[in-house]
């Protein structure tokens, strides 16, 4: 029996940095939804466990005991075997959860194939921050240091373009160079957007506190914000702690001819359409 489970690519709309706690981990205040372009697991039944990377981005990953899918694989079953694929379409290291996302996709296709429960969100929270949200896929308003999960109110239809300049970022050099660490969340209560311009609008008035410090340490990050504005992006941010930053569209032609004109001009960047929010 073979099972395949989708690991799309995470995307922080905001990204608020609203404290740090004794061990170092920073609060976090996130607007998350996920996109069409994604990592896919598969797994089927073996005695021994052993992974298989193959895909565009698999050069940027080897298949060490430390790789996410493999700790995800013990942390459901010490010593149970499968023989797991994982197809590496997202930059590794590049601020849209690719480790954490394999990581949540192989606990799901997991738990079904050894007919086990799935996970509680905090045994996922060992594998990395960003696993809780992962696990479920859904757009999500994340807090505490990754763990606290809630809802949000329906989000306008509209498109996404990822662009990542090629270069990988250091999450933890990114939190270490933080000077402001105390900065104010989002409001309690989000609003009900009514449309696309009123939600444009007001992802406007909030921040990727992160954004600085990668772009200290990646300049690039800067050109790409650029070149996505350019495109005539309805929005353009940076996602996690970098160096993928995503354009917002409506949903018609513009973010296809958007990313034919970001690939033709950059060959050398990463570009994928999401397709949908
Ligand atoms: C920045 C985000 O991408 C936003 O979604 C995530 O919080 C990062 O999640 P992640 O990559 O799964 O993070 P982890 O692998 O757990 O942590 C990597 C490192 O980032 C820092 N880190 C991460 C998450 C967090 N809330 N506070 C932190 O300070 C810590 O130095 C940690 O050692
Ligand atoms: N399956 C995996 N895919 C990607 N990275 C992995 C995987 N397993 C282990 N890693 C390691 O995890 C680190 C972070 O990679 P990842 O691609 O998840 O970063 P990221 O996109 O910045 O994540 P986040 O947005 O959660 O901070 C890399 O240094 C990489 O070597």
């Amino acid at each position: 029996m073979a099972i395949e489970a989708f690991a799309p690519a995470k995307i922080n709309l905001t990204l608020h940095v609203t404290g740090q706690r004794d061990d170092g981990y920073h609060l976090l205040d996130s607007l998350v939804v996920f996109a069409g372009v994604g990592d896919t697991i598969r797994v089927a039944s073996s005695d021994a466990l052993s992974l298989e990377i193959g895909g565009p981005e698999a050069g940027g990953l080897s298949a060490e005991p430390d790789n996410l899918v493999l700790r995800a694989a013990r942390l459901l079953a010490p010593g149970r075997g499968a023989a797991i694929t994982l197809t590496k379409r997202l930059p590794v290291a590049s601020g849209i959860g690719g480790g954490s996302a394999d990581a949540a996709a192989t606990l799901h296709a997991l738990s079904q194939l050894w007919e086990l429960s799935a996970p509680t969100a905090e045994q996922a929270l060992t594998l990395g921050a960003d696993v809780p949200v992962c696990l479920s896929t859904s757009p999500a308003r994340m807090r505490g240091i990754g763990e606290r999960l809630g809802p949000v109110p329906t989000l306008p239809k509209m498109d996404i373009v990822l662009v990542n300049p090629r270069v990988a970022v250091s999450t933890p050099v990114v939190f270490r160079s933080l000077t402001a660490k105390n900065n104010p969340p989002m409001e309690a209560d989000l609003p009900r957007w009514r449309d696309l311009p009123s939600f444009i609008s007001w992802l406007g008035g909030q921040r990727n506190d992160l954004a600085e410090s990668a772009i200290a340490q990646q300049p690039v990050i800067a050109d790409v914000l650029n070149a996505l504005r350019d495109t005539g992006a309805l929005f353009v941010g940076m996602s996690g702690s970098g160096a993928t930053c995503f354009g917002l569209f409506p949903r018609d032609e513009t973010s296809v001819r958007a990313m034919s004109a970001l690939a033709t001009e950059h060959r050398d960047w990463w570009v994928a359409r999401g397709p949908r929010l």
